[in-house]
């Protein structure tokens, strides 16, 4: 086909959602991915849990791994306040461009800083090129078996501190077996674990809410 997926998805948004309305930048690519072509944004129904927990932790700095369309960075950066900001990584560059567009399109450049390149190699260089103290809120939706090594390279550069909520996307589906593990049998870890579905679909996914406690 001659346009990609994310083309598809941004000219749904540039036809359908109006500049600088993030809600309809989210309703437009809700509508287009569960009518039109199922893409793998964290959708509509697990999007609303991932809202309850970015209202409940009122994050100052949130890390998004695995970025896509943009989408779940915009449900993020549109419910934070003055002065917060999420930085979402993205290792496709294609993915980055249209999520760069979609981000603009809603209005929440300020609140976003897009980085491209791999979660490995970007970790270590965080506190120092960021200035990053440590993370509020991290929102795991990159590749599923990365969860628990990036978790681990997290931790290990002091990005994870007291208090750091980790909430991790399809859990069952695709499924991140070792990283459920890790986060449910460590001492360091409360976790908690909210049903739902895979985006536009019946089958079962969830989220993954772990809580640090400390050393
Ligand atoms: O693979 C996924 N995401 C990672 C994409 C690449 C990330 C690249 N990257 C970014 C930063 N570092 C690396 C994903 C897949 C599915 C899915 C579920 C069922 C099915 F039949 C097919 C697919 C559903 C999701 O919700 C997902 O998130
Ligand atoms: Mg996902």
């Amino acid at each position: 086909t001659r346009t990609s997926r994310p083309q598809r998805i941004l000219k749904a948004v540039q036809r359908k959602a109006t500049v600088g309305d993030p809600q309809s930048v989210i309703t437009a690519i809700d509508h287009f991915c569960r009518h039109r072509e199922w893409a793998m944004n964290v959708g509509d129904e697990k999007g609303s849990i991932l809202d309850s927990v970015v209202s409940e932790v009122s994050p100052v700095t949130v890390l998004e791994l695995g970025t896509y369309c943009g989408y779940s960075t915009v449900r993020i950066a549109r419910l934070l306040p003055p002065g917060a900001c999420v930085i979402t990584l993205e290792f496709n560059p294609d993915y980055a461009a249209i999520a760069r567009q979609v981000i603009q399109w809603s209005g929440l450049e300020d609140k976003v800083q897009l980085v491209e390149g791999a979660s490995g190699d970007w970790i270590p260089w965080m506190k120092e090129h960021f200035g990053v103290q440590a993370f509020d809120l991290v929102f795991l939706d990159h590749w599923k078996e990365r969860y628990l090594p990036d978790t681990k390279l997290l931790e290990e550069c002091g990005l994870i501190q007291k208090g750091t909520v980790l909430l991790a996307d399809n859990v069952i589906c695709p499924g991140t077996p070792d990283y459920l593990e890790y986060v449910r049998n460590s001492p360091r870890y409360n976790s908690h674990y909210y049903r739902s579905h895979l985006e536009y679909t019946k089958a079962e996914d969830g989220l993954e809410k772990s809580v640090f406690l400390g050393y």
